[in-house]
């Protein structure tokens, strides 16, 4: 329902669930016309065609400044954060590039963005040298992008576009969600990693686009064999009620994908973290074994594995971190989108929707778990099992 409140001439459009229009307080026609060519132009958008199209160009973009850095890797690009994590001038270029590129395409909205690096480091007297590298790269991608006829942008510039990402989300109004550099271990290796980038509206995840430079276009399943010849660089995205789709990131025409349908568990492989130290293998594998799992994990770093399963490369995704760890939003967002529009479902061990409508950090119970509708009953059944055994044997 989309509720227009116009008190004192100004008409305030609210969002709320089912599509019906009120008018309140209107003071003359005049104002009540505007108020619902207003309503009637907003609700349109909520195909969210516009958006999706800025949130592909923007990752794409970022996935290019990424590709750069990760060929010429340096010593000197990696930082680490306070809480010891990496970062390069790629993760701050990434976000850097989709919160200006974002702004850029949709001038009309409200711009809130939830992202994982702040300008911190990048604002201190050592941070200087690492920032004119950023503010570079960042210029010289917009610049491979016939569409900006920007001045160049400046260290400034750069650091603002940073620190609009320091939103706080929520279950109210539109916030764009990014993880600028997903996988940043398996960046840093050659490996996976993704740009991952969602919209939410009222708490839900609207659209999610997952770049994914090093994903082979062809499958990484279980028995699948690849060469360094095989064709890399993989654009995912999805909308809500529209599917999801592929193409690469060079630009072939987008495919629809549908995640595997196999109900035999024999049949199925699983995804996990590459890094044991983001998810408990042990664990995975006793739900695995329970379930009948013969394949050996699949193990690739970020939220390549969502896009791997939306594809049907394997059947599961499991995810259990350590104790005490808290789940970030952005590390989950866009991936979740693509896996679900793609016909899969993702829960928490207790079987419970994911809810991005709290804020930065993800409320859940133990871990996530990513499987289809058929297979879903039988792993939350292995995943009960299995949590109850290693909590008895403690
Ligand atoms: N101890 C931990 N447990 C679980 N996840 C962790 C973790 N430490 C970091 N992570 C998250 O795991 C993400 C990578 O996921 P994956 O293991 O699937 O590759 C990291 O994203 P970044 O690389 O964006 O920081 C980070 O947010
Ligand atoms: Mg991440
Ligand atoms: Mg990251
Ligand atoms: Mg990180």
């Amino acid at each position: 329902m989309v509720t227009i409140n116009c008190s004192r001439g100004v008409p305030k459009i609210t969002y709320l669930s089912t599509p019906k229009i009120t008018i309140t307080n209107l003071f003359s026609k005049r104002a009540s016309l505007v108020a619902i060519v207003a309503a009637a132009s907003s609700f349109s958008s909520m195909s969210y065609d516009t958006e999706l199209a800025a949130a592909k160009k923007a990752a794409s973009l970022a996935a290019r400044l990424c590709q750069k850095v990760q060929k010429e890797l340096l010593q000197s690009d990696v930082q680490s954060k306070s809480d010891k994590s990496p970062v390069t001038v790629a993760d701050y270029g990434s976000q850097a590039l989709v919160s200006f590129v974002l702004e850029r395409e949709l001038p009309s909205e409200s711009f809130s963005l939830v992202a994982e690096e702040d300008s911190g480091d990048l604002r201190k007297e050592s941070g200087q040298e690492t920032l004119q590298r950023i503010t570079k790269l960042v210029n010289d991608t917009l610049a491979t992008d016939g569409s900006f006829s920007v001045p160049t942008l400046a260290a400034e510039d750069v650091l603002r576009a940073i620190d609009c990402g320091k939103s706080e989300g929520g279950s109210h109004g539109r916030h764009w969600v990014l993880d600028p550099i997903d996988g940043t271990k398996g960046f840093l290796r050659g490996d996976q990693y993704a740009i991952a980038l969602a919209l939410l509206d009222e708490g839900k995840v609207v659209l999610g686009v997952l770049a994914c430079p090093n994903l082979p276009l062809a499958s990484i399943g279980g028995d699948s064999r690849h060469s360094s010849h095989d064709e890399v660089g993989c654009l995912f995205f999805a909308k809500v009620g529209a599917g999801t789709y592929m193409q690469s990131l060079d630009g072939s025409s987008p495919i629809k994908v549908h995640v595997s349908t196999t109900e035999n568990p024999e049949e199925a492989s699983f995804f996990e973290s590459f890094e044991a130290a983001h998810s408990l293998h042990d664990l995975s594998s006793s739900i695995a074994k329970k379930l009948g799992v013969k394949a050996p994990p699949v193990r690739i770093d970020s939220q390549a594995k969502y896009g791997a399963l939306s594809r049907g490369d394997g059947a599961i995704y499991l995810r259990f971190p350590h104790k005490g760890y808290r789940e970030k939003i952005w590390d989950h967002a866009a991936g979740c989108i693509v896996v679900t529009e793609a016909g899969g479902v993702a829960t928490d061990a207790a079987g419970n929707p994911l809810d991005f409508s709290k804020g930065r950090y993800l409320d859940l119970d133990t871990g996530i778990i990513v499987t289809n509708q058929k297979l879903m009953p039988s792993l939350l059944k292995a995943v009960r099992e299995s949590l109850e055994e290693a909590t008895s044997s403690l």
